[in-house]
């Protein structure tokens, strides 16, 4: 029976590099006989604008249905002034929240051709391989209480609610230490257990958890400290598992070891294997309409899509081998171009992949 993918394009760049994704599983079920159907739906801004609600029903009732997502970006300054809670943003942890989508893997892997694209110098990042694991439906983004309050006073005061089960420690940390076990049987939880005691308490459920994978070695590290590490020293990660904070800095952070936010994909997973998958980056509104945001890390999301949700992991590897052969060939976004390299823009790039998948 045919695999029904719902596409989510969302807002700013997000059509523009949705598109040369959406090329990519076009020619694999044209192609290669991958047994596809795509439909799209509304989310973010575009779903505002249309339906009054940045997650409409419909889209959550599709994406139920669906055996896996794909989804854009979302966001931008046109809905800025809206209430929190309409945010087109509020739409993307809606969608996570309604699937069940706790675990989020974030991929930093240097492509080597982009070795001088990167912030660091080449020797340190050279071979960079690392896997964000980070928890997605908890912690502070979903903790209640929250709001704004008026003080006695008059002041006003903001709060948000850091909060974890942990139940829902443990199952993130079980996904990475899976993850660690199939990579190189090394795990960094990253927490704030010196101040906070809810990481105090991740902490603690990380080593009972490690426990039971007495292969891995697991270590422990404060995001302070980790963060900088990242940019000092990478390579001494492998996977790392952390907060949905956290991870949602730490993983911007981890995208410019590899010489663009344009490059990192993600997969977000439920229990089952049900997943959205979608580039780590937003909608980009100062490139937006320019037709030149990077397409790749969309078309890798497609990669993981296949690996993890339609179990097609041949065909991941040939989207993927396709990014590589589009960089062989010199070919650039201005986002990662380099002296001595071709710069083109986000349809030329998605065109490069998807020629280069066919001619295998
Ligand atoms: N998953 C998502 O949908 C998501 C993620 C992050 C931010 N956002 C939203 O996007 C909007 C803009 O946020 P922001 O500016 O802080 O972050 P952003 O990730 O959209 O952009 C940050 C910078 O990276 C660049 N960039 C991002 N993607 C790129 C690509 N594919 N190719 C080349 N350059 C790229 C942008 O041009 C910008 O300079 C906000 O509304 C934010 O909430 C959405
Ligand atoms: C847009 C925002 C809600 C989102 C997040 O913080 O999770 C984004 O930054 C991301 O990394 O996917
Ligand atoms: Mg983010």
């Amino acid at each position: 029976m045919s695999k029904n993918i719902l596409v989510l394009p969302g807002d700013g760049i997000g059509q523009e590099i949705v598109t040369g994704a959406v090329k990519v599983l076009a020619c694999l079920r044209d192609d290669f006989g991958l047994d596809i159907e795509m439909d799209e739906a509304l989310i973010g801004g575009a779903a505002y604008d249309a339906a009054g609600h940045p997650l409409p029903q419909a889209t959550i009732d599709l994406a139920k249905e669906a055996d896996a997502v794909l989804l854009g970006a979302v966001g931008g300054p046109k809905w800025e002034p809206l209430d929190i809670s309409v945010r087109p943003e509020k739409g993307l942890l809606g969608i996570r929240k309604e699937l069940g989508l706790f675990a989020n893997l974030r991929p930093a892997i240097l492509y080597p051709q982009l070795a001088g694209a990167s912030t660091l110098k080449p020797e340190v990042v050279s071979g960079l391989d690392i896997m964000i694991v980070r928890e997605l439906t908890g912690g502070i983004y979903f903790g209640q209480p929250r709001g704004i309050r008026e003080l006695e006073n008059g002041e006003k005061e903001g709060f948000n609610t850091l909060v974890y089960r942990e139940s829902e420690v443990d199952r993130i940390v079980r996904v990475a230490m899976d993850i660690a076990m199939k990579r190189n049987k090394r795990l960094c939880s990253v927490d704030k257990a010196n101040v906070l005691e809810c990481t105090e308490m991740w902490r603690d459920v990380a080593t009972k958890v490690g426990a039971d994978y007495p292969e891995v070695a697991l270590s422990h590290m404060y995001v302070d400290n980790a963060a900088m590490q990242l940019v000092r020293a990478p390579k001494q990660f492998d996977v790392m598992v952390t907060t949905n904070m956290f991870g949602d800095i730490l993983s911007d952070c981890a995208s410019m070891l590899t010489g663009s936010i344009g490059m990192l994909p993600s997969a977000s997973l439920d229990e089952h294997g049900k997943g959205m998958y979608e580039p780590i980056h937003g909608s980009a509104p100062d490139i937006s309409g320019k037709g030149v945001a990077n397409p790749l890390a969309t078309i890798l999301s497609v990669a993981m899509m296949l690996r993890y949700s339609l179990n097609e992991s041949a065909m991941a590897d040939q989207v993927e081998k396709a990014v590589n052969s589009a960089l062989d060939q010199g070919l650039r976004t201005p986002d990662i171009y380099s002296e001595g390299t071709e710069k083109v823009g986000t349809e030329a790039m998605g065109d490069a992949v998807v020629k280069a998948l066919r001619e295998g």
